[in-house]
């Protein structure tokens, strides 16, 4: 968990490499779906232009079907749960057994997020300032072309943010009330992410520790 532009995918992307965890990540499903123009897809893409989020009966939908395909692996959900009733909805089906949030302050989001570039087939994230791509616009594996989202317009970055607070900021406490949210709090991903590695070497043997400079 974390805020729009924290780092879940960023993060998410270095546990996967270094534990034995498949990523879900509900953002880029949607983006997926949306891609291949499916009912969902078409149904999700106004609300994530707004910066709202997508209605929970379809998200937990949606999300559930993709945890049956992951029955005999470990997973890493990223950017779901979002709210109280997809949280109690995951719980009752698939209770996840530690919930990590980035606690990154707001204030160095937004200059973050107009500097996001992701590749979308894949999901790759680059940021011009942070991880930039070799060459500028251009995917490092695929050299396809690099895009800006949507709704990483500053405009709608501030509409997620007050949506964040409004909605998912609630589920930390409903997780802080089971025992199993573990914080981790700090400005850039490379000082979290030696802290979320030690923290998941208790829970599980990582394949190995891959250090970021
Ligand atoms: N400057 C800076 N950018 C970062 C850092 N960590 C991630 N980013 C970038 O910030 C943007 C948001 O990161 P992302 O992992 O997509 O966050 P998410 O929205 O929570 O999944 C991306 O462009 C990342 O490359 C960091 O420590 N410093
Ligand atoms: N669990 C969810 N519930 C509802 N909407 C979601 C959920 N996950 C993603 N979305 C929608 O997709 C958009 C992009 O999500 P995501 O890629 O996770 O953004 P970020 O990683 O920048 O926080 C969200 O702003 C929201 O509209």
């Amino acid at each position: 968990m974390g805020p729009p532009g924290s780092g879940k995918g960023t993060i998410s992307s270095r546990i996967v490499k270094d534990f034995r965890l498949k990523h879900l990540s509900s953002g880029d499903l949607l983006r997926s779906q949306i891609h291949n123009k499916s009912k969902e897809g078409l149904q999700a893409k106004k609300y994530i232009d707004s910066g709202q989020l997508v209605p929970d009966n379809v998200m937990v939908q949606l999300i559930l079907n993709e945890l049956q395909k992951l029955k005999h692996d470990s997973w890493l959900l990223d950017g779901f749960p979002r709210t109280v009733p997809q949280a109690e909805a995951l719980h009752t089906k698939e209770p996840a057994d530690v919930v990590i949030n980035l606690n990154v302050p707001f204030e160095i989001i937004m200059s973050r997020l107009t500097s996001r570039w992701t590749h979308a087939p894949s999901g790759r994230i680059y940021n011009t300032d942070f991880n930039p791509p070799k060459v500028q616009g251009i995917d490092d594996v695929t050299g396809e072309e690099l895009i800006q989202r949507e709704d990483d317009k500053p405009e709608t970055v501030k509409k997620r943010l007050e949506t964040y607070q409004a909605h998912t900021e609630p589920v930390l406490n409903y997780y802080r009330n089971l025992g199993i949210l573990e914080e981790f709090t700090g400005k850039y991903s490379n000082e979290i992410w030696p802290k979320v590695h030690k923290f998941l070497s208790t829970k599980t043997e990582p394949l190995q520790y891959t250090v970021y400079k």
